[in-house]
């Protein structure tokens, strides 16, 4: 039901001169947090943009909190917090001056979350926009945006440029915006532990397409390596990848081979055992492992 999804993407579609985003389908549940991860170049942005209705489709549908967009847009954006590098502040402006502003538009602004976001995020509210660092500049935008208390809050590589500090204070208060269960998140990452450490749904999108979109669990518990001693069995390279389902990868050198899977289950392990392979180890794969191996098995497939 798309009442109770806070994002919809259904196939949509849409093409620039040397770039074409093909077919994307996406859905995030009200409450949830979804990382959306790719290289430079992948269609994040654009998949942003199109979600702010920003951007028009060739095709296919785009609904935003129950909102079509792009023509429910100037609803929707009210309950629509968004967070980008190219976000419009006004430079000679002070973020006191923009935080009295945004109060006076929107009557969600929550001024007493605001005083406590500037606190935390170490900022001076007499400083001209002008005058902030890289990542002074993102954590008041981010300010701005948070302290409005939006149902959906959309963030364009928001981590991206900060030192470790910063990250981390960006990191907390993304999370402790998440305790709030009717408020949903989408936010564009390079930097696969942010993604990791903070969502619920992960996607990840190359070369304009989604390549796999599911719940972070299911990513870490199906992506396993299995490493084998091979030498009281009669396995080889050729019938280990035919033998299982899900097998992307195998690396053998003499007697032990590692399997890398996608569809990890217990019984693999056995039949292994069963026809007399030793299992040295059965391995979690981090989020950046699985992602490289998510993006190389989906170009190998265009390729064919
Ligand atoms: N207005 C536009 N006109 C022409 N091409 C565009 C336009 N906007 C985006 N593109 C192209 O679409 C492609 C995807 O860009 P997008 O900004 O969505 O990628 P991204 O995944 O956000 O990349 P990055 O991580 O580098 O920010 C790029 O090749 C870009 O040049």
């Amino acid at each position: 039901m798309t009442s109770n999804l806070a994002i919809k993407l259904s196939q949509v579609s849409k093409r620039y001169p040397h770039f074409n985003l093909s077919k994307i389908n996406l859905a995030l549940e009200e409450g949830c947090i979804m990382g959306l991860i790719g290289p430079n170049g992948a269609g994040k942005s654009t998949t942003i943009r199109l979600l702010m209705g920003l951007v028009q489709p060739d095709a296919g549908e785009v609904s935003v909190l129950g909102h079509s967009m792009p023509s429910s847009q100037v609803k929707a954006k009210w309950e629509i917090g968004f967070a980008s590098e190219d976000m419009r502040l006004y430079k000679n402006a002070t973020i006191e001056w923009h935080m009295e502003y945004l109060q006076s538009i929107y009557p969600s602004w929550d001024k007493g979350y605001a005083e406590t976001l500037l606190k935390r995020f170490d900022l001076i509210p007499r400083q001209k926009i002008k005058g902030l660092s890289h990542g002074q500049r993102v954590k008041a935008g981010l300010l701005l945006v948070l302290a409005r208390r939006p149902k959906l809050l959309i963030l364009d590589e928001p981590t991206t440029g900060l030192d470790p500090v910063a990250r981390h204070e960006v990191l907390n208060e993304l999370m402790e915006v998440l305790k709030d269960e009717t408020r949903s998140v989408l936010f564009s990452s390079h930097n696969t532990q942010d993604v990791e450490q903070l969502s619920d749904q992960i996607t990840f999108i190359d070369r304009g397409k989604v390549v796999n979109s599911q719940d972070r669990e299911t990513f870490l518990e199906r992506w396993q390596r299995i490493r084998l001693d091979l030498s009281k069995s009669d396995w080889s390279e050729n019938n280990l990848s035919s033998s299982q389902p899900g097998v992307v990868d195998i690396q053998q050198s003499g007697n032990l081979a590692v399997v890398t899977t996608n569809q990890f289950n217990p019984d693999m392990v056995s039949a292994y055992q069963q026809q007399g392979a030793e299992i040295l180890g059965v391995e979690n794969m981090t989020l950046e492992e699985i992602f490289v191996a998510e993006v190389h098995s989906s170009r190998q497939g265009a390729e064919k």
